[in-house]
């Protein structure tokens, strides 16, 4: 299967992707950064998975999601007869369950399953017992059990099960897999149908507190949809994205684990929630942070656990060949122990605009910010990893100067404008300081462009977010200079690449990648935000266009090839469809540049 051709269902804990073939390829149990029992995504079918639809047909004739919700129907329409799956997760109760149900439609259609558990990414094979009327299936910690009301045929070499069965119109086949701990007693048994119409309920309801009523409401609904999916429910922690190694370039090395909550992604995730409406999830996002971040300010860390631990060891399960043989797969993220100076003025971003948005005030979160700030005053001048954390040498990097300005910037405005209390004559003084470094250094005036990193010529697509950090007045020529520099420099098929990858020298990474999502978007917002509002329209078209036939997007695509590369679904690129739809409909709380000090 291509990256497109999967679709999500999740419980907030977790998430499957379900192939266009019918097949459960991932599934990590009981959370999003566990073992994965259904692994077929990186390795094949012998790693895990599960397959449900008519005998013989490789892939579905349509799909979608029923209404605002995460409740997919993927359905086979052939002369012979219609029948149709609907799949989902209930909201975790003891248990997590993933439903399948078997619709027919019209005619007959014989159907076929095949059931293939391997724990911990493929490497545990378990027993296959029959149990209580259900399908047991144990090694280690993990036990999973099926119910449904089909024989079922166990194949023993295989350690796999399959059945056979026909489905005729009005019929509804059940099945339901449910992942418990081995040692707890079975779990109560799953009534599908009901929870069908509560999991609907649910997301519906949640999907009702939407506030955009733009012209792009289906995109932005979509969207929304998908990050509330990828926030872990217990502690209001967010993944980048549920998957890993999803590899950034077809066969490439640049695979990455992104099941973990990292700062920069969480804070531009709850920004786009609150653009929507969604203060409750920002106010559980603030209470994860607090928690997560306690301590020393040198210790944040760019990514943590989603309850908020640190240690993300990165290793190789070198038994999983990769998505189409790219290697290595990683699980982990080393990035965990990098420097990355921009998440000081992203959390400072978020928390400012969470107060703008009139959240519940919270003093523990200011005292977090004091000890940040005064970290920052010391540290703003260290060269760093950057916001694409690069495996090569730091480097003073343009993007992550500029967020020692906003961190600056908004303490300040919290000061002015929310009579909040901190040395703000000194923070100004500093503001100005960062401000004349970085148009000094880090801007080529021979070509009217910022630059990725002090002493460099190259350029990076974060440059495009100064419109909307308000690093400078819109008007200034040099901010239309470096977004018409980097849209010339780095685009490439109409879509905007980080930088120049490829030689290893900004990255430390061989081999190149496809144009980042993210950042085609920003460049719309930055069109926006200076008035060439039918150049932003006709990209962001361009954009919604890449999204697979259920409005999912990875983290890259690949424009020659019209392939979606990188992990899937990625928060990055769903909370740049939320921020560029409230951008063009000129109602973005962040186009409000703070407290500029002027031109330096
Ligand atoms: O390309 C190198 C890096 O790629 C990943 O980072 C990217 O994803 C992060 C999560 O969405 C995002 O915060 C970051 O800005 C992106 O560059 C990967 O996680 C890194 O380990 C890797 O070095």
């Amino acid at each position: 299967m291509r990256i497109e051709d999967y679709a999500l269902v999740g419980d907030m804990h977790t998430a499957a992707l379900v192939g266009r073939d019918g097949s459960v390829d991932w599934l990590c149990l009981p959370r999003f950064d566990s073992g994965a029992c259904f692994a077929a995504l990186l390795d094949g079918p012998r790693a895990g998975r599960w397959l449900l639809a008519p005998a013989g047909r490789e892939t579905c004739t349509g799909r979608r999601y029923r209404g605002d919700t995460l409740v997919l129907e993927t359905t086979w329409d052939s002369p012979d007869g219609c029948v149709r799956v609907v799949d989902f997760m209930p909201a975790r109760g003891e248990a997590p369950d993933l439903v399948r149900v078997v619709e027919g439609v019209r005619g007959r259609v014989e159907m076929r399953t095949e059931l293939t558990l391997r724990f911990d990414y493929g490497r545990v094979v378990p027993w296959l017992r029959h149990e209580g009327g259900r399908l047991a299936v144990v090694a280690g910690p993990d036990a999973a059990w099926l119910q449904c009301p089909v024989p079922l045929c166990p194949d023993k070499e295989a350690h796999r099960t399959t059945a056979a069965f026909t489905v005729s119109a009005g019929d509804r086949v059940p099945f339901v897999l449910t992942w418990r701990e081995s040692w707890l007693p079975r779990p109560e048994r799953t009534d599908a149908e009901e929870s069908l119409t509560a999991t609907e309920r649910m997301w519906t309801r949640w999907l009702s507190g939407c506030r955009y009523d733009g012209e792009y409401g289906e995109a932005v609904r979509r969207s929304l949809l998908t990050l509330k999916a990828l926030t872990y429910a217990p502690t209001g922690g967010l993944v980048a994205a549920p998957t890993t190694s999803l590899p950034e370039r077809p066969g490439g090395t640049r695979n990455w684990d992104y099941r973990y909550s990292w700062l920069r992604d969480a804070t531009f995730t709850l920004q786009a929630l609150m653009h929507a409406g969604y203060d409750d999830e920002a106010t559980a996002w603030r209470d994860w942070l607090l928690r997560a971040v306690a301590g020393e300010p040198a210790d944040l860390q760019t990514m943590y656990t989603l309850d908020g631990g640190r240690r993300i060891p990165e290793w190789n399960p070198d038994w999983l060949a990769g998505y189409e043989g790219a290697q290595p797969v990683r699980i982990g993220n080393a990035a965990s122990a990098q420097f990355q100076l921009d998440v000081y003025g992203e959390i400072m971003d978020c928390l400012e605009l969470a107060r703008d948005a009139g959240l519940r005030p919270d003093d523990d979160a200011w005292d977090l910010q004091l000890v940040l700030m005064d970290y920052l005053e010391g540290a703003w001048r260290k060269p760093d990893n950057g916001l694409w954390e690069t495996r090569g040498p730091r480097r003073d990097f343009v993007h992550s100067k500029i967020l020692a300005w906003v961190a600056a910037d908004r303490m300040i405005s919290a000061v002015e404008n929310h009579g909040r209390e901190g040395p703000a004559h000194r923070w100004r003084a500093l503001r100005e300081e960062i401000h004349r470094d970085v148009c000094a250094r880090g801007y080529d005036p021979g070509r009217n462009t910022f630059t990725q990193y002090y002493g460099s010529t190259g350029l990076d697509a974060a440059l495009l977010l100064i419109p909307r950090l308000g690093f400078l007045p819109l008007d200034d020529p040099r901010v239309a200079g470096t977004v018409d520099a980097v849209r010339r420099e780095l685009s490439r098929d109409g879509f905007v690449h980080r930088y120049r990858s490829g030689t290893g020298d900004v990255d430390g990474l061989p081999g190149d990648e496809g144009a980042f999502l993210a950042c085609s978007f920003w460049l719309a917002d930055a069109l926006a935000l200076l008035g060439r509002r039918e150049e932003a329209r006709e990209l962001f078209d361009r954009l919604l266009a890449v999204r697979n036939d259920v409005g999912l997007l990875s983290e890259e695509y690949d424009a020659a090839h019209h392939r979606q590369l990188g992990n899937f679904p990625q928060a990055y690129s769903h909370v740049s469809v939320v921020n560029t739809a409230v951008a063009l409909a000129g109602d973005n709380r962040t186009r409000r540049a703070r407290g500029h000090p002027g031109r330096s």
